[in-house]
């Protein structure tokens, strides 16, 4: 197996006493090397029953998981060491400085106190390193949680939701550092709702719509496995907008009828719109091919619109525990 991680036939079932909800219903999916792979999803889609099944933190009701080549759960010992993930908020003491959190885990850890300043470098925390936490915005929190997986320099970096709750600052410092990494090498899973954000940093997807992949493959891929052939029409009289859409549909078109143009799909080629209005005696002022993005993309495959999550971030409490509780394997 060449990919770093693969998931086949993923089942699982939560049982409570409120009954029996299936998360994962037959869930696969395959991360090659090097890649900065999106994970999207719909709230509750089961993308963090994925990651932490994966992690081990939780046990499949059927299915294999495979991570560098190596069967998991069984294999997580030998690999763990190669593993860095943060999946759940990531707690830090505020009083301790960035270099006091990370200098802790890397003792924790075992890792060299060299590796310290090489995280903090890699986030672009070194300048602030030595104030401490409680005094960081919730992006820096956000690169704190990242730097302290990164301390034993994993081969794979395991991210839910990195740039929930950011500014659009927080986001673009987040975006740049994925990049950093996958160019070190260092291969990237982060499942995330901000698809523009997806469509901007990632090399390939997998969307999970209620426990099953609905799509995979390189972004530009996806994208155009679901182009649509939609065109924007512009008439010159807004007054002939209803009758060019009834003409339309008389050659076979779908025709959604906006404020002031058509959307129009279903024509093979666009010279049949042009010469069916003038036909009628209407010109055209605009004619614009509509490009799919990955929003709408998500929206057709899981008939859900993203919406903003409010959890999964570093806590900006400062009473919490120095370990990141959500961090793993260090
Ligand atoms: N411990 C649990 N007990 C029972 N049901 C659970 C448990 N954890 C998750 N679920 C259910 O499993 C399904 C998948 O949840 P999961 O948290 O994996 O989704 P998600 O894609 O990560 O969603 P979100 O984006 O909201 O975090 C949901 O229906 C959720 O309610």
């Amino acid at each position: 197996m060449s990919a770093v991680l693969e998931i086949q036939g993923l089942q699982k079932t939560y049982r409570s006493r409120k009954g029996v909800r299936k998360a994962l219903d037959g869930f696969d999916m395959v991360v090659e090397a090097g890649q900065v792979h999106g994970f999207l999803g719909p709230n509750g889609s089961g993308k963090t029953t994925t990651l932490r099944t994966l992690l081990g933190l939780i046990k499949p009701n059927g299915g294999r998981m495979a991570i560098f080549g190596r069967e998991v759960p069984e294999a997580l010992p030998e690999v763990a060491g190669s593993v860095g993930a943060i999946v759940e908020s990531p707690q830090f003491f505020g009083n301790f400085t960035a270099h006091d959190t990370l200098s802790l885990l890397a003792d924790a850890g075992g890792v060299d106190q060299g590796r310290v300043f090489e995280v903090l470098e890699l986030v672009g925390l070194r300048d602030r390193s030595k104030d401490r936490v409680k005094t960081y915005s919730l992006g820096m929190k956000q690169r704190l949680a990242v730097a302290s997986a990164l301390l034993k320099n994993p081969k794979l970096l395991i991210l839910d939701e990195p740039a929930n709750g950011l500014d659009p600052g927080g986001i673009r410092e987040m975006r740049t550092l994925m990049r950093t990494l996958a160019e070190s090498g260092m291969t990237v899973v982060l499942s995330s709702h901000i698809l523009g954000e997806i469509q901007l940093i990632c090399d390939s997807v997998t969307i999970i719509s209620a426990g099953r992949r609905v799509a995979a493959g390189g972004v530009a891929d996806v994208l155009a496995q679901h182009q649509t052939s939609s065109v924007r029409v512009r008439v010159e009289s807004l007054a002939d907008l209803t009758a060019s859409a009834g003409a339309l549909r008389e050659i076979g078109a779908q025709v959604v009828v906006e404020a002031d143009h058509l959307m129009v799909s279903g024509v093979a080629q666009a010279s049949a719109i042009t010469r069916t209005l003038a036909s009628r005696g209407v010109f055209v002022s605009e004619l614009a091919p509509i490009a799919v993005d990955l929003e709408s993309v998500f929206l057709e495959l899981t008939g859900t619109a993203p919406v903003d999550g409010a959890h999964r971030q570093v806590d900006q409490s400062a009473m919490a525990p120095a370990v990141p509780n959500g961090g793993w394997g260090l």
